[in-house]
């Protein structure tokens, strides 16, 4: 069906106070000016609409609504008793949906109860409340059914001599917070890696969060990606990648998403297993992406991008055959929107952190997430990433 999409508004441009209280009539210059112009000679305007969403840290997002031509403006009198300039918009048509209805859409699916399963979802938990937030499946395109069939994994399954070579007095003695000179902030370069809502500061080769051998709380700031999921993630059907993930939240930029998890197998025991063509995840081939989270070396070219501690290469597999999370559905891109930051805190062995996924902007509900896995984009059908 064709749906023309009318748009009528004022720029806010001219005769306002500074607090944006109309004092005066506006008058046909700045972007009133533009706006007319560009309906005199036909130009056709994009439109980004800030949309107020539940538990954004910013109090608006923006979003690309497409393009729009102008059909006609006019002076009115605008609720103040001011005169204002209004425009009459139409959206063009044959564009990508709109991302206001994306988000309007997406809006939905939170809001409606969990036990009301909607046409389309396979399971409105594939983790089985192993994860603290659902995680959604959702196929709307055909039969298939393949992550109902995995045993859901939130923590890697690390062999146990990885913990039993961890010693007890490596962490911190802080009683109530951490602050920058508490041990673990040390072993952090003399930082938190982390802002007070939990945001990714600046990539670093691994970073060492409080924990099992710590004295802190379980609220402090130093500990993040160990408390698990905060957005309602959802593994969905897509005809391009196969199975997907996207989040029905808003994940801002730097947020910890998940963890990248499956049984960790030594270089040995990787070389038994592929022989059986099974599937296998090589962290190392991930590509460094924190290296760019916070680089401010274009800005201040005495930067100094975080090199402490040098860690060894990563000589570990995942096995992700019969156990793994949501993360194992994440696609391949070359301009990734989440990147795998390493991270140590229940152990010490810096040969085996764990792979914990944060986003590298600000990326809207229902949009694909995306890792560079450090292949090539050639699918053949099988597992690009392993072997
Ligand atoms: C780690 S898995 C991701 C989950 C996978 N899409 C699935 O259906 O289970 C990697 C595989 O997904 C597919 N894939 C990942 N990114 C893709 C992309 N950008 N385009 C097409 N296929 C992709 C390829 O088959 C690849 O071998």
């Amino acid at each position: 069906m064709r749906m023309l999409v009318m748009l009528s508004f004022t720029t806010g441009h001219g005769g306002q106070d500074k607090f944006n209280r109309q004092c005066a009539h506006q008058k046909l210059e700045g972007g009133n000016l533009a706006l007319e112009r560009s309906m005199h000679y036909g130009i056709e305007v994009r439109v980004i609409r800030g949309k107020k969403i539940h538990g954004a840290v910013s109090s608006k997002v923006y979003v690309y609504d497409g393009l729009y031509r102008i059909l006609e403006t006019w002076l009115d009198v605008g609720k103040s008793g001011f005169g204002v300039y209004k425009f009459k918009l139409l959206r063009i048509e044959g564009q990508p949906e709109m991302g206001s209805s994306i988000l309007k859409f997406a809006e939905g699916l939170r809001t409606r109860p969990l036990t009301v399963r909607p046409r389309g979802y396979l399971s409105m938990d594939i983790s089985q409340n192993k994860e603290k937030i659902p995680v959604f499946l959702f196929n709307d395109i055909d039969s298939d059914q393949d992550p109902l069939y995995y045993d859901y994994l939130t923590t890697p399954a690390f062999p146990t001599h990885v913990y039993q070579q961890s010693a007890h007095g490596t962490g911190c003695e802080c009683v109530v917070s951490c602050s920058e000179n508490c041990f673990c902030a040390m072993k952090n370069g003399g930082e938190c890696p982390y802002d007070q809502n939990g945001f990714l500061l600046r990539g670093k080769p691994v970073i060492f969060e409080c924990g099992t051998f710590c004295r802190c709380p379980p609220q402090c700031r130093n500990r993040v990606t160990q408390n698990g999921l905060t957005n309602r993630l959802e593994v969905f059907r897509s005809r391009e990648t196969g199975w997907g993930v996207r989040s029905l939240d808003l994940i801002h930029a730097g947020a910890f998403i998940c963890e990248y998890t499956g049984v960790i197998l030594t270089r040995e025991q990787a070389q038994i297993f592929s022989m059986n063509g099974d599937s296998l995840i090589y962290p190392h081939r991930f590509s460094d992406r924190w290296t760019e989270w916070g680089d401010l070396s274009q800005i201040y070219p005495d930067y100094v991008r975080p090199a402490f501690p040098a860690i060894p290469p990563l000589d570990f597999a995942m096995d992700v055959s019969k156990m793994r999370n949501v993360a194992c559905y994440m696609s391949q891109s070359t301009t990734p929107n989440v990147m795998v930051q390493l991270v140590l805190y229940d152990h010490n062995n810096l040969m085996f952190p764990h792979l914990m996924l944060f986003a590298m902007e600000n990326i809207p509900p229902l949009r694909e997430l995306s890792l560079d896995y450090g292949v090539a984009e050639e699918w053949t059908g099988k597992l690009a990433i392993c072997n």
